[in-house]
């Protein structure tokens, strides 16, 4: 929004855990924001995920190449309409090896091989309370790219969903990595703030979050 005003910085939040903001260029946003808009339609429509306890997520998501459930990856969304994933493409593994050369500088990103990729949509009052991302056998980095308005992005520790935690602003085309010692962080999206997506980004109204990971399945 305000970036000539106020240059947002780099910051580490902890060992392994990188905010760069505006890592990604207004065209490489509206690209992804195309894609999204293509995988959201199918083979699996972005829906929102029932959780174990009987609630429904309020963000609606998509995957690509391995389908999340609480607790797994399946290939095919037996809790939407059955159908198989669409894959993962090629050019989105490039985009996350140079996402963690960003991160952890040059060469890091060398051996990373993410095969799925959550597609989050959040509108209206959509968030995301505190959870580890860890049903992935893998513990190679999350990816997280954040396109649309702008958010609240809780980054907390590995013990507790509670304090100590950072709140950082997501705007669009920010990158957020965490990997190493911060990987099984608790993090969450306690606010978003609607009409503050920039046109230009693609995204008339609304956030996107791709997080590419590696599951560390096979087959
Ligand atoms: O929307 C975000 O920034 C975070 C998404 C997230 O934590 C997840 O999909 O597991
Ligand atoms: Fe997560």
């Amino acid at each position: 929004m305000s970036d000539a005003l106020f240059p947002r910085e780099r910051a580490v939040l902890g060992e392994g855990a990188v905010h760069v903001p505006g890592w990604l260029g207004r065209a490489r946003q509206r690209e992804l924001v195309e894609a999204c808009r293509e995988w959201a339609r199918g083979p699996v429509p972005m829906r929102r995920t029932s959780l174990p306890n009987g609630g429904v997520m309020s963000v609606r998501t998509v995957c690509l190449g391995w389908h999340w459930q609480p607790y797994r990856y399946t290939r095919t969304a037996g809790d939407v309409n059955g159908a198989r994933v669409a894959p993962f493409p090629e050019w989105l593994g490039e985009l996350g090896r140079a996402a963690v050369d960003e991160a952890y500088g040059a060469g890091a990103g060398d051996g990373y091989a993410p095969d799925t990729a959550l597609v989050n949509f959040y509108e209206g009052d959509a968030r995301m309370g505190m959870h580890q991302d860890k049903d992935e056998k893998s513990r190679a980095p999350v990816v997280s790219l954040s396109i649309g308005d702008s958010c609240v992005f809780r980054f907390g520790n590995t013990r507790t969903r509670t304090r100590p935690y950072t709140d950082v602003e997501l705007a669009s085309g920010d990158l957020f990595v965490f990997g190493g010692p911060s990987r099984l962080a608790f993090h969450g999206v306690p606010k978003v703030f609607p009409g503050t997506a920039d046109p230009a980004s693609g995204m008339r109204a609304g956030r996107l979050n791709i997080t590419l990971r590696e599951t560390g399945l096979g087959g």
